[in-house]
């Protein structure tokens, strides 16, 4: 059986029903119900616990009462008073647990024989009614900041209608943990509540109030935290208390499907290797073993295809194949496979209708895709179905947050010649290609906690930490994933900015999706034909190379020549890439060489990338220098739709912002 889950409406945007419905319709057992969104909503009590029944969610608690303890008259009765009052709201909700957080007043008494005999007076109130009282440690609470403070407290007050409540994030952020929880009667572990964090150095109120959140998401070890719990014996619901400024801007829904999503790979992470005694054993479907891209496919159109054929050919990439029934081709280079597919009606078309050229699906391989299906599905990531056409074989997939459509492939199968008429392998204009490094993803603001969570979930990816990189008209926000073979790397770029090459990539597509595919060459000095559209490098980047690594004059010679950039690691592993021009603008090529272990991604580099294609834009706007690649581009909203010139865009005015070609 799994663990009951709950939510705080707290993490939730919108009016408290949308905060329900959305709760329940996730899968959520029971809600917390935060008394700020109780308190602006124009319903009783009564009728949000009926909402709440019919909804067949449980009101797991009501909170939070504040600033209740240890304090000196008349404060003291009036919060007896008040705690009455609370008691009436509880019995209208349906729920018999109030939290109770520690005080935060400087008029806080330090006598914790106070604080236990107050809340022992409120908690004998509480019994009357057959109501509960739980206490928890703000780690900025005045008196009772730690979690052992506040079973002290529990523990002096000695009342069975008194427990405690743990909160992960009050005890992780201030680096605590849960030694000594044995010690405590299971009966008196009222209720839990869990959170996940980025590590950030700030007060520890303000990363509590805004960056929280969901498990999994961040780098607190919330795991360990509930294993404890439980081994501790816990049984009650678990449940996730977010405050996260993003989260409470988000549609709701989303939100709350991502909340489940984290729970239950939490909870199936807690019971996986060693469950506690009596707590039974994980059931999710193990995450599969990735053995790198088989594919990546792009939607496209008849002009557009031919034009990133061309683009492709630069690289070293021939068509392999064309489709038996579809307009769809293979272009492959080495062990890289891209799908250009024009075919009308379908996933990618209309993809490429909304968004213009972009890659509309991945394949990854897999060693058992039914088993990978199925533990998406447990992560609330459906089946999806494309239609296919007779005689055609059917891959597994799934969709990505963003809709991008995500195949299932067996590693080592053939999937290929069933649906394509393959062309007999030419000699290589250019040596060949190892495979696909990393595929980068450009999401919106807000988007990225959710993806992290999805590769993380469905797919046992490992996130790194977030990297800033500083584009010339904002910053750059950077997290990648990664598998444990490294096989499949994901970074997700995410800005704020709209003027980003990230930010520009994401107005002109309208959302999320793949902004640049890097390819493993053995030997990237050799891996671009002279005419290839090699993004251009400034000299005084080489200088402070020079500088950095003491490179000799011929290496950085060569680096030159060929546009190449070049990072170093501590163990002294070093990687050499080079970027191509954008496509239409879109999405861009990298060409890496990872030699003796380099394991990064050439962070250092990125702000020269992105300021060289910032320049290159600007050339082209201006009417300066030749785009490889015709496109018009609206000058003031960049949509995907101004892709033809001869569909002016309905939000202004059409300039031609390359030259034609
Ligand atoms: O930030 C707060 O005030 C607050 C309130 C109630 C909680 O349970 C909590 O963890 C934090
Ligand atoms: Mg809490």
């Amino acid at each position: 059986m799994p663990l009951p889950k709950s939510i705080a409406t707290v993490c939730l945007s919108g009016t408290l029903p949308d905060k329900l419905e959305a709760a329940a319709l996730a899968g959520f057992q029971g809600i917390e119900i935060f008394e700020n969104d109780l308190l602006t909503y124009d319903g009783s009590p009564e009728e949000v616990g009926r909402m709440c029944a019919d909804l067949g969610l449980a009101v797991t608690i009501y909170q939070p009462f504040r600033d209740f303890e240890a304090m000196p008259e008349p404060q003291r009765r009036r919060n007896l008073d008040r705690a009455e009052r609370k008691f009436d709201t509880m019995q209208a909700l349906g729920t018999d647990l109030i939290l109770v957080c520690s005080n935060t007043q400087p008029a806080t008494l330090p006598e914790p024989e106070r604080a236990a005999a107050d809340l022992r007076e409120m908690a004998e109130r509480a019994a009357a009614r057959g109501l509960r009282v739980g206490f928890e440690a703000l780690a900025w609470g005045k008196q009772t900041s730690l979690w052992r403070q506040a079973w002290d407290i529990v523990h002096l007050a000695d009342h069975p209608a008194l427990g405690l409540i743990l909160d992960s994030f009050h005890s992780l952020s201030r680096g605590d943990d849960l030694a000594g929880l044995d010690a405590v009667p299971s009966e008196k572990l009222f209720f839990l509540q869990l959170a996940d964090a980025p590590k950030l150095s700030m007060d520890v109120l303000s990363w509590s109030r805004h960056f929280r959140l969901f498990p999994g998401q961040g780098e607190l070890p919330v795991g360990s935290f509930l294993r404890d719990v439980l081994r501790a014996g816990y049984r009650g619901p678990i449940s996730l208390e977010i405050f996260n400024d993003e989260f409470r801007a988000a549609p709701v829904r989303r939100i709350a499907r991502d909340a489940l999503r984290s729970l239950i790979l939490l909870d199936d992470e807690v019971r996986g290797a060693a469950p506690p005694a009596g707590v039974p054993a994980a059931a999710l479907p193990p995450a599969a073993e990735l053995a790198g891209f088989e594919f990546l496919e792009f939607a496209v159109d008849d002009p557009s295809r031919g034009q990133l054929a061309g683009l492709l050919g630069t690289l070293g990439f021939a068509r392999a194949g064309l489709h038996r029934s579809k307009s769809v081709e293979l272009q492959r280079q080495g062990g890289v496979n891209l799908v250009l597919n024009s075919e009308p009606d379908s996933a990618a078309s209309e993809r490429f209708e909304m968004f213009g050229p972009a890659v509309c699906a991945m394949a990854l391989r897999v060693d058992d895709p039914a088993r990978a299906l199925a533990r998406a599905q447990s992560l609330l990531s459906p089946a999806w179905q494309e239609r296919i056409g007779e005689g055609e074989q059917r891959i597994p997939a799934i969709r990505a947050p963003d809709g991008t459509l995500i195949y299932l492939v067996r590693t080592g199968s053939d999937i290929w010649s069933a649906d394509f008429n393959l062309a007999a392998p030419q000699a290589a204009a250019l040596p060949p290609l190892a495979g696909i490094d990393h595929v980068v993803q450009a999401l919106a603001p807000g988007h990225l906690d959710g993806f992290v969570l999805f590769w993380r979930a469905v797919f046992g990816l490992q996130a790194d930490p977030v990297w800033e990189l500083p584009d010339p008209f904002g910053i750059v926000r950077s997290r990648t994933l990664s598998s444990a073979s490294r096989s499949v790397r994901l970074p997700l770029n995410v800005s704020e900015s709209r003027q980003t090459t990230t930010g520009r990539f994401v107005s002109a597509y309208a959302g999320a999706g793949v902004h640049h595919v890097a390819f493993a060459a053995p030997d990237v000095s050799a891996a671009a034909a002279p005419d290839a559209p090699m993004l251009d490098i400034p000299e005084n980047y080489y200088d402070d190379l020079a500088a950095r690594f003491g490179l000799g004059d011929a290496q950085l010679a060569a680096l030159q020549r060929g546009h190449l950039l070049y990072d170093q690691d501590a163990q002294g592993g070093s990687f050499v890439h080079a970027y191509t021009h954008a496509f239409q603008d879109r999405f861009f090529f990298e060409l890496v060489e990872r030699r003796g272990g380099y394991d990064q991604y050439g962070a250092p580099n990125a702000a020269v990338r992105m300021a060289a294609q910032a320049r290159q834009q600007r050339k082209w706007a201006s009417g300066k220098g030749t785009s490889p690649n015709p496109i018009n581009v609206c000058g003031s909203c960049a949509r995907g739709r101004e892709r033809r010139a001869s569909r002016p865009c309905s939000r202004s005015r059409l300039t031609s912002a390359t030259m034609q070609a």
